[in-house]
């Protein structure tokens, strides 16, 4: 391959359920009960570094799923991304334990202030030798705004506006508070760092008022690598403009292509290479020795995922209480009533066979599961990459503990295909990602930040 290899991220989540939701009661799913203790974590942060991972992806959301019949009972019950920890406390430990894969830490705009949080990614930056991502996101869920101080989730679009702004703030501390020699540590003078390089941001805008300096000095990367993963327009433009790497939901590789053109031709538009954005799917395998093998197992595990907790977490994530669809139902005769709209009709659309009931549609969709052999999988993986995505968000089956089953049979197949690393790049996570410096590129809007404070701090004081 003359491109760099794919991209692979432990996709996981510090909470009983991910996306299998209902394996936790699993006899391979109990391990995820261990999700509270730090050791499975470094076992599995070790182990996926043992397989050359390119990041440990650590998903969040920061509110309990309550679109369901109107409440968050079904996502208490069924442990549905619930209860969860948070997860950037566990970078600093995870970072100790390992050398070169990545994390990334999902935070939501709604939930921080950007200056503390902005604080805390510089942090982890340093503790890491630049190994941090953060994947923004701007929530979907009413209770976790309601978390935060307001009524009601604020309109889709206007979650974006503020996604502009917060990354304004943030870019703003991490790039251009500090110039690249305002750190001296000069004994002798005895001079730390020079004061007319180290820049008050004066951020004044709709949602946030910021002073500066930053208060932690330039971390390897200043930004954390940016990931982001939006669906809608706004979404796609967001990511566009801004991520280093998007997810993208696609259930078959020519819908993966589609989406691909679609991101490309926007990113060309903010004057980016098509290098700049990486292209992620998810790719959720059920591995076998053989296909029968792999095809029963993955039969037998889809008998222990609960609808229940299924219906919240699709009610939760199109932002639609599911409970009134008859889970019993064909897709083909949803499509006929106008009960079904909007991004629900949408989701049953995408289905590749419509003769499935939406239940199975729910079941199906999580994670979009693929049942093969190693080989079988990574004939999958060489089919979204020919149609242009540059890697996957694994998502584990059952548990915790499940990755070394992926590293041990699967990863050795990619290896041996060209598609996966076998060694690590030096440097930081962005320089293994983009294969350039550990910055951002000069004309990303976060670098051109800088000139612009440079103007504002130029100004005489009112
Ligand atoms: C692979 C993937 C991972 C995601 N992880 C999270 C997450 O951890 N937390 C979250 O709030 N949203 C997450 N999302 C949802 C997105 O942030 C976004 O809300 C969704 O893709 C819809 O995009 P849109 O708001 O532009 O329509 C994820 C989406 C995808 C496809």
């Amino acid at each position: 391959m003359t491109r760099r290899q794919l991209i692979f991220n432990a996709f996981t989540h510090v909470t009983p359920n991910h996306h299998s939701h209902g394996y936790w009661r699993h006899p391979e799913g109990h391990g995820q009960l261990d999700y509270k203790r730090l050791k499975p974590w470094l076992e599995l942060a070790r182990t996926v570094e043992r397989g050359c991972f390119d990041t440990v992806f650590l998903a969040d959301v920061v509110g309990v799923y309550d679109r369901f019949r109107g409440n968050g009972d079904t996502a208490i019950r069924t442990a549905m991304q619930f209860p969860s920890l948070d997860p950037a406390s566990l970078v600093s430990a995870l970072a100790a334990a390992t050398e070169h894969v990545g994390f990334a830490v999902t935070s939501s705009v709604i939930q921080d202030h950007p200056f503390d949080f902005a604080r805390r990614m510089s942090t982890l930056d340093h503790l890491s030798d630049g190994r941090v991502a953060w994947n923004i996101v701007t929530s979907y869920l009413d209770n976790a705004a309601r978390n935060f101080g307001q009524d009601k989730l604020e309109e889709h679009d206007e979650r974006y506006r503020w996604a502009e702004e917060y990354v304004e703030v943030a870019y703003k501390l991490w790039e251009a508070s500090w110039e690249d020699d305002a750190l001296v540590a000069d004994v002798d003078t005895g001079v730390f760092a020079e004061p007319s390089k180290v820049r008050k941001i004066l951020h004044r805008g709709a949602r946030y008022s910021v002073e500066g300096p930053h208060l932690a000095e330039p971390s390897p990367q200043r930004t954390p690598l940016l990931f982001q993963a939006g669906g809608s327009e706004a979404g796609r433009t967001f990511a566009a403009r801004h991520a280093e790497a998007t997810f993208i939901a696609a259930r078959t590789p020519e819908s993966a292509a589609k989406h691909v053109a679609d991101l490309r031709s926007r990113a060309r538009a903010f004057g980016r290479r098509d290098d700049e954005l990486k292209i992620i799917v998810s790719l959720a395998p059920v591995i076998g020795s053989t296909e029968q093998e792999a095809h029963a197992r993955r039969r037998e595990l889809k008998e222990w995922l609960s609808l229940e907790a299924l219906q919240a977490f699709y009610s939760g994530s199109l932002g639609v209480d599911l409970s009134d669809i008859d889970p019993g139902r064909p897709l083909s005769e949803l499509l006929l009533t106008n009960h079904v709209r909007g991004n629900v009709r949408a989701f049953i659309e995408a289905a590749p066979d419509r003769t499935v009931t939406f239940g199975d549609l729910l079941k199906e969709t999580v994670s979009g599961r693929f049942a093969g052999t190693p080989e079988q999988i990574a004939d999958e993986v060489e089919r979204y990459a020919r149609a242009g995505v540059d890697g996957f968000n694994v998502v584990p089956v059952t548990t915790l503990g499940w990755w070394s089953e992926f590293v041990d049979q699967v990863v050795p197949v990619l290896q041996k295909r060209g598609l996966m690393q076998t060694h690590y790049a030096p440097g930081t996570l962005r320089e293994k990602l983009h294969g350039r410096g550990p910055y951002l590129p000069d004309h990303h809007p976060a670098r051109v930040l800088r000139e612009v404070v440079r103007k504002d701090a130029a100004q005489p004081a009112l």
